[in-house]
Parts: C-alpha cells; sequence; structure tokens
C-alpha cells in the first residue's frame, strides 16, 4: 500500500521533493501538503493536484509520514502544534530542517518517535540533489527504505550512521552548490576580463562544470587522475593549476568547510536552547 505523505511547510525544499516524487510516478492522492496562505494553497492544487490545507493537525490525521520542511527558527512552534496529532498516530517523522538534531525534534515532539533527519540541497529542485539522512535508533528497515525511495526522487541519498555526521554533509554538498556557483561567478568574471562577453563565458563555465562533473561521476579514475589527463607538461592547464594551488586553493575549501560544519553545531546548540 502507499505511504501518505504529509508536508508541513510548501516551500522551495518541499515543493522540489514532492515534484520530484510526483514525477516519478508517486501518486498525488497520497501527498498533503500544507500552507500559511489560500493564494500558496490554490498554486499547490493547480500545480501539483495535491491535497492541500492550512490546518497542520488535520494534514496528519491520515499520515504514514510527516515531512517537516519549515524554517529551523519556528519548528519548535509548529512541533508544539502537531504533538498531540503526532502521538495519537506515530508517523514516521522526516526532517529536513538544516541544524536541529534528531532527540531535539523528537523531544519537542512528544518523544517515542521513528525520525530521520535529512540534509537535502537546491539542485534537488531539478532532480539533482544531493541528501544525507540519519535515521534514529526507533527507524526501522522498511522505514529506511522508505525514506530512501522519497529522497532518490530528486537526487542521490547517502545514509550516515553518526548524526555528528550530518554536519559534514552540511558542509560538502549542503552548503557546496554554493561553493560551486561562486566559482561559476569568478569563472566567468575572468573570462570577461579575457575578452568574452558575459553570456559567452556563462555558457562555456557552465557547460565545463556540467562537463566535468558528468565525466568524474561515469569514470573510474579519481578527480586528481582526470586533472591530470587534463594538464599536458608544459601546457596550459599546468600554468592554472600551479596558480591556483599557490593561491591556497585547497587550504581555502579546508577552511571554508569546516567553518560550515562548526556553523551547523553553533546553530544546533542556539535553536534547541532557545525558548
Ligand atoms: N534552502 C536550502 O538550501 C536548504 C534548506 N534546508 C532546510 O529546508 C527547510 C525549508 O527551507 P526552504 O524550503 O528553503 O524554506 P522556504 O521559506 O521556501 O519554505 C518554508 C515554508 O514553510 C511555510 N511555513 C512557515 N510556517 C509555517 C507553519 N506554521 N505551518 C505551515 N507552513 C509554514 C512558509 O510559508 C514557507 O512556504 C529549512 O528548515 C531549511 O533548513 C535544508 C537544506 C538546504
Ligand atoms: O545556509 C544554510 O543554513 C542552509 C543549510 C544548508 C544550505 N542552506
Amino acid at each position: 500500500m502507499t505511504s501518505h505523505v504529509t508536508f508541513i511547510g510548501a516551500g522551495n525544499m518541499a515543493s522540489a521533493i514532492f515534484g520530484g516524487m510526483i514525477e516519478s510516478g508517486y501518486p498525488r492522492e497520497a501527498i498533503t501538503a500544507t500552507a500559511r496562505s489560500g493564494e500558496r494553497l490554490e498554486t499547490l492544487e493547480q500545480q501539483y493536484g495535491l491535497n492541500t490545507t492550512t490546518d497542520n493537525q488535520a494534514a496528519i490525521a491520515q499520515a504514514d509520514v510527516v515531512l517537516l520542511a519549515v524554517k529551523p527558527q519556528v519548528m519548535r512552534e509548529v512541533c508544539a502544534e502537531l504533538r498531540d496529532a503526532v502521538q495519537a498516530r506515530k508517523p514516521l517523522i522526516l526532517s529536513v530542517a538544516a541544524g536541529l538534531d534528531a532527540a531535539t525534534l523528537e523531544d519537542w515532539l512528544g518523544g517515542d518517535l521513528a525520525l530521520i533527519r535529512c540534509m537535502p540541497n537546491t539542485p534537488s529542485l531539478v532532480g539533482a540533489g544531493a541528501s544525507g539522512l540519519f535515521a534514529n535508533d526507533r527507524v526501522d528497515e522498511t522505514q529506511r527504505e522508505l525514506a530512501t525511495r522519497l529522497l532518490e526522487a530528486v537526487g542521490l541519498v547517502e545514509w550516515v550512521e553518526d548524526e555528528a555526521l550530518l554536519e559534514a554533509v552540511t558542509a560538502i554538498s549542503g552548503s557546496g552548490p554554493a561553493y560551486f556557483f561562486l566559482v561559476f561567478e569568478a569563472m566567468i568574471e575572468a573570462g570577461q576580463q579575457l575578452g568574452l562577453s558575459e553570456e559567452s563565458a556563462r555558457r562555456l563555465a557552465l557547460q565545463t562544470g556540467y562537463g566535468a562533473a558528468c565525466m568524474a561521476r561515469k569514470s573510474d579514475l579519481t578527480p586528481a587522475e582526470l586533472k591530470r589527463n587534463v594538464m599536458s607538461p608544459g601546457g596550459t592547464t599546468e600554468q592554472a593549476i600551479e596558480s591556483l594551488e599557490q593561491a591556497g586553493l585547497r587550504q581555502a575549501f579546508s577552511e571554508a568547510m569546516t567553518a560550515c560544519a562548526r556553523r551547523a553545531r553553533e546553530m544546533a546548540k542556539e535553536l534547541s536552547q532557545k525558548d
């Protein structure tokens, strides 16, 4: 039987996930989404054909899975509102909120719940996401498989068995799309400085990033080996790579990702302590 999935909050991340589920054949009758404004409800009904309501409690009356997709700052208030309905039904809880740990969420919802924390990323919007998942002790194998199936509808799924590793997942894939967008920005600017139009530089930079990612995914070679294959001895790439290494690119990534993981830890503390 198809599990009924209810999304609490229907913003960017939620619509990426239910959009992907529908595209991969998940029956829309088995999906409910809540929103705060009637206008948003209308869009959800017309664009996706979902069951919708502004009533978060009523929305989970039939839910087998409740996917929490509101901002971390409003999660406590939303959990308080859902608590009684969740305790009455005990659905699988899936949270995509950054920096809110499983124990805090379970506690806010009244305890004794199977709960999966997920760190997705925005390329989920185009079906090319990467999500890290962590399950608490109450989650069984069938529930893990179900969560994998739901998130695989929008990209790759990687399970971690230690919740602290979700900080590393945030640093590599949760925030990671922004690093690549920065690299694209920098390459486009440099291409313009070398005389290309902005449009040509943009097209070439984006296709190159896309091509490199496709190639690295398909190839048996490591990124280091693929890089060496582009570098003819005494040629042009050698000059560029030497310049990037001398500028401290590796160190910059190490520091950036350490800062990102640290912030995820701090956010978890701030959010769980907030009254
Ligand atoms: N944007 C990103 O790159 C990532 C976001 N996340 C997480 O995803 C979650 C959602 O983020 P976005 O979709 O980007 O935000 P968003 O702002 O697009 O969506 C949140 C939605 O929740 C709705 N909402 C607020 N209070 C509500 C309530 N009481 N009841 C029902 N709906 C309510 C808002 O109207 C909004 O549509 C956050 O917890 C965030 O940490 C996780 C990974 C990456
Ligand atoms: O920047 C943030 O806090 C969120 C979490 C991962 C991506 N965006």
